[in-house]
């Protein structure tokens, strides 16, 4: 069994590339965002607002510990990597793809976006910080680190499944 992990910062493209991936691939695709939302009922910006942010956390790792054996791709989402047990089982039991682009392409993406809601309540300068800060434990989570900018979301896609048909079975 070996599950496929997108990683990185808000608005790197794990969503839109993990998709992309499922459909070449033929695996099942999950946006642990979207299901962490849609086993709570509730949006991320409200599990925020009304529960908090150690609270959603804690729901990532739930999540990532509960996950049935099953050859899937998941694209985390862009605070999974910074815990260690995060780390440790999404690089035990799958390999790990972090997708790594530029910090302005990242805010000129995200900027508007009301769905994120660390976004919505930090300054540019906050969220570079973030973004400084939280580079390295992408870093250590990944076993291949895609590099994005000049690419298509196609172009990133092929790239991707190329490394993970090279790694099968390692
Ligand atoms: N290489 C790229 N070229 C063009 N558009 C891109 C590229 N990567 C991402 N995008 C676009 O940027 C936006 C943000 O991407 P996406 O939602 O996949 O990010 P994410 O990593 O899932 O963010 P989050 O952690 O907040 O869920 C989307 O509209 C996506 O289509
Ligand atoms: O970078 C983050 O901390 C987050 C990214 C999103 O994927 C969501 O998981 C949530 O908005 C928090
Ligand atoms: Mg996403």
């Amino acid at each position: 069994m070996k599950r496929i992990y997108l990683v990185g910062f808000m608005g790197c493209g794990k969503s839109a590339v993990g998709r992309r991936l499922s459909f070449l691939l033929k695996k099942p695709y999950y946006d642990m965002d979207k299901e962490i939302a849609r086993q709570m009922g509730m949006t991320i910006a409200a599990i925020f607002e009304t529960r908090g942010e150690a609270y959603f956390r804690e729901l990532e790792t739930q999540f990532l510990k509960n996950l049935k054996e099953e050859d899937c791709i998941i694209s985390t989402g862009g605070g999974v990597a910074m815990r260690e047990v995060n780390r440790r089982i999404m690089r035990k039991t799958g390999l790990v793809l972090f997708l790594d682009a530029p910090f302005r392409e990242i805010w000129r993406r995200i900027h508007k976006d009301p769905k994120r809601p660390i976004v919505v309540n930090s300054t540019k300068e906050q969220i570079e910080a973030l973004y400084k800060k939280r580079y390295p434990h992408y870093k250590a989570a990944a076993h291949i680190t895609i590099r994005t900018e000049f690419r298509t979301l196609r172009q990133i896609t092929q790239y991707a499944a190329f490394q993970v048909n090279r790694l099968k079975g390692e």
